[in-house]
């Protein structure tokens, strides 16, 4: 289980403080997929970012399993973003001088849990069989995103952190890379916490949190 105690994380920015988060407090269960929902600038990004240990939280408390990563030095949080979390980021961050094949297995590697057999059932899955020896710039939108899904689900991760992972894509093909996600999700048994802007791609996920005014409204 994935929860939050009262988060709190605020930016200085040129023009003053912006109190992003302003004491959130949430729980994702292993297995149980969740939208998080909220207005352009409400802070969805920033508390996927917190929760997932890239960003440092001015105050309150991250369990995962038991293990507290608000705790954690950067080395530790490093150690549990490789092990513990699967990230699908808004701006893919595919590596350009890595094949498709490559990309699919660089968090699986880092982890030191790579498995040839999940990662080609994984590009099976993702309909991306025919396209391993490609590099990503030689990918369609969709394509991408779907190795991006894939590269984070490889590693086996015990929770899937995605945000608008479907951003960019035609309805359609949203809708197909979103069903993949959900099915391989749940097929790897492990929790999903998912940005949003879509109402209909929400209202397919177990529950939703919508961010507001800093807080779950
Ligand atoms: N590094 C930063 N420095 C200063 N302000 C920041 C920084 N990162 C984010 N912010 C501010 O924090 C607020 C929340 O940003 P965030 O990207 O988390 O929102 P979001 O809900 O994900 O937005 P969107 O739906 O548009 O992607 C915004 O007001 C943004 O301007």
């Amino acid at each position: 289980m994935l929860s939050a105690e009262n988060l709190r994380k605020a930016f200085q920015a040129s023009d003053g403080a912006v109190d992003v988060l302003r004491g959130v407090s949430l729980m994702v269960a292993k297995g149980e997929s969740v939208a998080l929902t909220g207005e352009s600038g409400s802070g969805k990004s920033t508390l996927l970012h917190c929760l997932g240990c890239l960003e440092d939280i001015d105050s309150g408390t991250i369990f995962l399993n038991g293990d507290a990563l608000h705790d954690l030095d950067d080395d530790g949080k490093s150690r549990i973003r490789r092990q513990k979390f699967g990230i699908v980021f808004q701006q893919l961050n595919l590596i350009p001088s890595l094949t498709v094949a490559q990309n699919l297995s660089f968090h699986a590697r880092l982890a030191v849990r790579e498995n040839a057999e999940w990662t080609q059932e994984l590009a099976d899955k993702l309909g991306l069989a025919a396209l391993l020896h490609r590099y990503p710039e030689q990918l369609s939108g969709g394509q991408q995103q779907r190795v991006a899904i894939g590269r984070a689900i490889a590693s086996r991760p015990e929770f899937v952190l995605a945000d608008e992972p479907t951003g960019n894509l035609d309805e359609d093909t949203a809708e197909a890379v979103m069903t993949l996600l959900q099915d391989l999700v749940k097929e790897a048994g492990a929790g999903l916490l998912m940005v949003t802007h879509s109402e209909r791609h929400a209202s397919k996920l177990d529950r939703r949190l919508h961010l507001k005014n800093g807080l779950i409204a």
